[in-house]
């Protein structure tokens, strides 16, 4: 049986450390922020809390934590006397600018990793043992991993009954950016629009489950999300771009008293669940 260290033991890190206590031997867990670091032991999430440097003798290092923060800790880690095969796999929800920062001297040992996954909450007490079951894993550039790296990081993600998809890391973050991240700006967007032109009082009124499922993603972490859209820039703009695209087509639609055209342009979104 391997070991493991956890880099980052949040909703992310947490989850994976309760679903893999079964897999691993010994999971050790590194946290900057000592509050988590109390929490996790508490949780039983981890077994020991350790420091970067005790990674040196584990098998598996799993990098959560925001993106900006793995780049940096990836050089971190490469500075150490890791176990020459040591399997590292971040989680990072943008993927182009990690790989092309990973140091030359430990990229074989990393698989980029997106798991298709999560919550609007953050830190250990998120922490879900089944978040990782029957989700996707996106794997990117995997042929700049080592053979032996990309087998076990196999292996761990169908023991967590995930399904695994290979991609580039340029198209994954492409595809994210329209997929995943400017739902979030959407979201954000919506929940400050109407902070602006409501009070309290008609918001709590007033707030059925639509405005509820709509405005969900902005309680999501701030720090965690200002990494994915500076990592992610310049497709961000260009989803953004496109959905304003369609908030043009739908004022126009409705200034102009074009029912039926409007009609069809709903009818055109009732379609993305059927494939869903
Ligand atoms: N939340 C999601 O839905 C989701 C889904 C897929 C991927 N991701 C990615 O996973 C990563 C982690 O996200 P999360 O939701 O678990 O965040 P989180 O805020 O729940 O947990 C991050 C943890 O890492 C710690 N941390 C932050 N920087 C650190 C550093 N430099 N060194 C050591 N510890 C550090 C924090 O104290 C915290 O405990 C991010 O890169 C995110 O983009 C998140
Ligand atoms: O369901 C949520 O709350 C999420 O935000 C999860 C979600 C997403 O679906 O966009 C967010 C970021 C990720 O990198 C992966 C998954």
């Amino acid at each position: 049986m391997m070991t493991c260290g956890i880099i980052g033991l949040g909703l992310m890190g947490g989850s994976f450390a309760l679903a893999t206590k079964k897999y691993f031997k010994k999971i050790l867990g590194v946290d900057h922020n000592p509050i988590h670091q109390k929490e996790a032991l508490k949780l039983g999430l981890v077994d020991e809390i350790a420091e970067l440097k005790d990674l040196e003798k584990v098998d598996v290092i799993i990098i959560s934590i925001p993106i900006r923060g793995i780049i940096s800790v990836l050089k971190g880690l490469s500075k150490l006397n890791l176990k020459k095969n040591v399997t590292i796999i971040d989680f990072g929800s943008t993927k182009e600018s990690i790989v092309k920062n990973c140091p030359k001297n430990i990229r074989k040992n990393l698989v980029a990793s997106h798991p298709m996954a999560g919550t609007e909450y953050s830190g250990p007490q998120a922490a879900i043992a089944d978040l990782y079951e029957n989700k996707v894993m996106v794997v990117c550039d995997i042929e700049d991993s080592g053979e032996v790296q990309k087998n076990t990081a196999i292996d761990i993600f169908r023991f967590l009954k995930m399904n695994i998809k290979f991609m580039k890391s340029s198209e994954h973050d492409r595809h994210a950016a329209f997929i995943s991240h400017m739902p979030h700006i959407v979201s954000f967007s919506l929940a400050n629009a109407v902070l602006n032109q409501e009070d309290r009082e008609h918001i709590v009124t007033l707030a059925a489950g639509g405005f509820r499922d709509m405005s969900r993603l902005a309680k999501s972490n701030a720090k965690m999300w200002e990494d994915i859209f500076r990592e992610n820039k310049k497709n961000l703009l260009d989803a953004i771009e496109a959905f304003k695209s369609e908030l043009k087509i739908a004022k126009n639609l409705i200034e102009n008293d074009k029912w039926d055209e409007l009609k069809k342009w709903m009818k055109k979104g009732n379609e993305l669940h059927k494939i869903m």
